[in-house]
């Protein structure tokens, strides 16, 4: 008989269970035989939530089972609370405040013993400090979740501080390796001198479907349906998303700015803002206002031979994303759908950037490039037969 290998056993609390969390939780299900062979196990110990945190009746022993968690993702997609779930049995559900301190009672008790990954797969600027007590405890952290990187300057160095417990792969260009190959770069001595690319999933399908002809309006209400915009796409909209790309890999490349560092171009004007009208209003209402004048932009660059792309430009004397004219058969021109490019110059990348290019948003390759986050942090888990 063979004998058992040793695996990592991964513990893993996920924040957020939408679009992305619940595909994370179909994937770590989906993918158990291969991580069985790889020597892992993700074992979920608990889900959390805009309102409440579901966690296993004892996290140090046993997560949620693979049955537990196929019901839970169908009881977020149908709209049911994680307290539907509490008839099933061993589980607890703490609703909020009290659930983030729940949270950090099981990453205190949990950094000590056999680890944790806290994984933020939300929207929210509310769980940068949660995420920096679990680092504080020993616990390693994933991020989907831009704005915990993209809050003040301080405090993303505090959750940077132990580089080696933090994983982000996700949050520029979703799945595509943006972040390690920029990280490798640096870690090479090669000094990186500008970064430029196409880095919204969202601007790059909705600017390349007004080609065709198509309504913007239209067009960004199914960029919402096809999991590519953020929870409000007037996130992605008003530049705001490109720029949070853009100061993360900023940041990553040493500089000590901040978003009001960024000159953004936004699409829609302030008299359409969140301040103004919810997500629903600006989607019914708002948006068509907005039809007109980007569709002239679209027909007066294509009459000059040009289409039009959200760029975003990472520099060393500074940052800007905003809509940029370029020749349709340009690499940012022959962009089609949610791809991104990104293009990393540096000495040894200099007259030949090194391009990575692909899919950029949507649910299933974002879920993904957080799994392969999580895996990526088994050497830190101790082997156990
Ligand atoms: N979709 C994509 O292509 C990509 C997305 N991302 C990032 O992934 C993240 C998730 O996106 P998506 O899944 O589309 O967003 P959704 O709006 O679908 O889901 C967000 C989830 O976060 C939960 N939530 C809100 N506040 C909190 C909180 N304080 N604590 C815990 N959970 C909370 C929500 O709760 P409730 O269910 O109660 O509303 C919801 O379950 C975003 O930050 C996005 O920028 C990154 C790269 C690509
Ligand atoms: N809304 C974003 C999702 C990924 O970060 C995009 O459109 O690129």
């Amino acid at each position: 008989m063979q004998p058992a290998q040793a695996k990592s056993v991964l513990p893993v609390v996920l924040l957020g269970c939408g679009g992305v969390g619940r595909h994370l939780l179909r994937h770590i299900v989906s993918c158990r035989p291969l991580h069985a062979n790889q020597g892992v196990a993700i074992r979920v110990v608990g889900v959390a939530d805009s309102s409440s945190l579901l966690v296993a009746d004892d996290v140090r022993a046993s997560g949620l089972d693979d049955a537990f968690l196929s019901d839970l993702c169908a009881a977020k997609s149908a709209g049911s609370p994680l307290s539907s779930l509490l008839a099933r049995g061993h589980c607890q559900v703490f609703n909020k405040p009290e659930a983030m301190g729940k949270v950090i009672d099981a990453a205190t008790m949990l950094g000590r013993t056999t680890g944790l990954v806290l994984v933020d797969c939300s929207a929210t600027n509310d769980t940068v400090a949660l995420l920096t007590d679990a680092v504080n405890h020993g616990c390693c952290v994933v991020l989907a979740n831009k704005k915990p990187l993209t809050c003040a300057y301080e405090d993303y160095q505090k959750l940077t501080s132990n580089f080696r417990q933090i994983r982000f792969e996700s949050t520029v260009g979703a799945g595509l390796p943006v972040i390690a190959s920029v990280t490798r770069i640096i870690a090479s001595g090669d000094p990186i001198s500008r970064i430029v690319g196409s880095l919204s999933g969202t601007l790059g399908y909705v600017m390349s479907e007004l080609e065709d002809g198509k309504r913007f309006s239209e067009v960004v209400k199914t960029a919402k349906s096809l999991g590519y915009t953020e929870p409000d796409p007037r996130d992605d909209l008003s530049g705001t998303d490109v720029a949070r790309k853009a100061l993360i890999l900023a940041r990553l490349l040493g500089q000590q700015i901040s978003m009001e560092d960024i000159n953004v171009e936004s699409l829609y004007p302030s008299e359409l803002g969140p301040e103004v009208m919810s997500t629903t209003e600006f989607l019914e209402s708002g948006l068509p206002q907005l039809d007109e004048r980007i569709e002239e932009r679209v027909k007066a660059a294509s009459l000059r031979g040009n289409v039009l792309r959200y760029v975003g430009v990472i520099g060393n004397t500074g940052c800007q994303v905003g809509l940029q004219e370029v020749p349709k058969d340009s690499a940012l021109g022959r962009l089609r759908g949610s791809d991104n490019v990104v293009e990393i110059y540096s000495r040894c990348y200099e007259s030949s950037p090194l391009v990575i290019q692909g899919a950029g948003a949507g649910n299933d390759t974002t879920a993904a490039g957080v799994l392969a986050d999580i895996v990526d942090l088994q050497d830190l888990f101790q082997k156990r037969a």
